[in-house]
């Protein structure tokens, strides 16, 4: 029952669907006209606010017990506008749960060694528990030179060599905070994955193999516990009639490569569930406005689709929730390296 109840407080149905009755004053179900489906629209931003209101009640126990508030430190290599708002996105939300922040800004001819002295300062500093520098960084910059230079425990995107290798072995680590961000999802919403079949579209060490890594793992680890499923990746060397071969006896999608229209209505099955993680930036022809897209033609797969996530506002509100719980997990030391 518990789960029915989360389930109905973060979906929401909009689009091409007709009413027929409501359930529970807070939510509408509604059916597809022409397939008598019921297409969950999973709510982003509700699930990320229920994370964040978690952390801040944590954060205000640990304030309260005259504990020193948890810190996150975040650098901005570059004037990259997308980038910009995402780092500004991280710092209203820490301020939001009461972890305290550092937007430590700057240009894009800052040199590597610049930046990574910057984070050696900032790994000594006892008052800092989470580093995190925006990604992309710049051209003449080696990303996992400086991805490795935030140490491991205050490693709060999982970018870390040694997260991501403790990670792939079942060892505590910290997760890198989309992946982290798409499972959530998945388990709040309640969406079954043992004995499923996923597909998951792009391969990104940060996000795509993350996932896939996820889903396909054992359930009954004490530590990053797995999805159960059998679990499919496709990339871009996979032929398209083959991804639809593999899509169209998907129960579970999750699609994270930046092509628009990747995944559409004709490809998928009655009743798959679908995570749209890519984010595409377009002019709508109609409107001549810039807005976001995903990977998934939402109008058509959320005919057939049981759940579906929209772009904006599913998994992107999502990820930096889970930074947020990184953070926290970071204070706290949650993550034992030693073993
Ligand atoms: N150091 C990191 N760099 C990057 C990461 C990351 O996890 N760590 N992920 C992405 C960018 N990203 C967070 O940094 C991110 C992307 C999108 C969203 C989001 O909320 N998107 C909204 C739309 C926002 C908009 O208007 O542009 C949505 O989908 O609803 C949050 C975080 C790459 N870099
Ligand atoms: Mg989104």
């Amino acid at each position: 029952m518990a789960v029915t109840l989360q389930l109905v407080n973060y979906v929401k149905v909009t689009g091409n669907y007709c009413y027929r009755r409501a359930l529970h004053q807070n939510v509408a179900r509604f059916h597809s006209s022409r397939r008598n489906l019921v297409a969950q629209i999973i709510d982003g931003r509700a699930i990320a606010q229920t994370i964040k209101d978690e952390v801040k009640a944590q954060v205000e126990k640990i304030v309260s017990s005259a504990g020193r508030r948890p810190h996150l430190c975040v650098i901005l290599v570059g004037d990259d506008p997308a980038s910009a708002v995402y780092v500004k996105n991280k710092i209203e939300s820490a301020n939001y749960t009461g972890i305290s922040s550092d937007n430590i800004k700057l240009p894009n001819n800052s040199t590597q060694k610049e930046v990574v002295d910057i984070i050696k300062a900032l790994n000594t500093n006892a008052d800092v528990d989470g580093i995190l520098v925006q990604l992309p960084i710049a051209g003449h910059m080696d990303e996992r030179t400086i991805c490795n230079t935030v140490v491991p425990h205050k490693d709060v995107d999982g970018f870390h060599v040694l997260n991501a290798g403790r990670f792939m072995v079942d060892q505590k680590a910290f997760m890198p905070a989309t992946p982290a961000g798409v499972m959530e999802i998945i388990r709040r919403v309640g969406i079954k994955t043992r004995g499923q079949n996923a597909v998951v579209c792009g391969r990104s060490k940060n996000v795509g193999l993350p996932i896939a890594m996820l889903l396909h793992a054992d359930g009954n680890h004490d530590s990053n516990a797995g999805g159960d499923a059998t679990t499919t990746i496709c990339h871009r060397n996979t032929p398209h009639d083959q991804l639809r071969r593999l899509t169209e006896t998907a129960d579970l999608i999750v699609s994270a490569t930046g092509v628009r229209n990747l995944i559409t209505g004709d490809m998928v099955k009655e009743g798959v569930a679908v995570i749209d993680v890519g984010i595409t930036r377009i002019v709508d022809p109609k409107s001549g406005k810039a807005r976001l897209v995903g990977d998934v033609d939402f109008e058509s797969v959320a005919e057939k689709a049981s759940f579906i996530t929209p772009v904006p506002g599913g998994v992107g509100p999502v990820t930096v929730a889970m930074l947020l719980q990184n953070t926290l997990k970071a204070y706290k030391r949650e993550i034992d390296f030693y073993v």
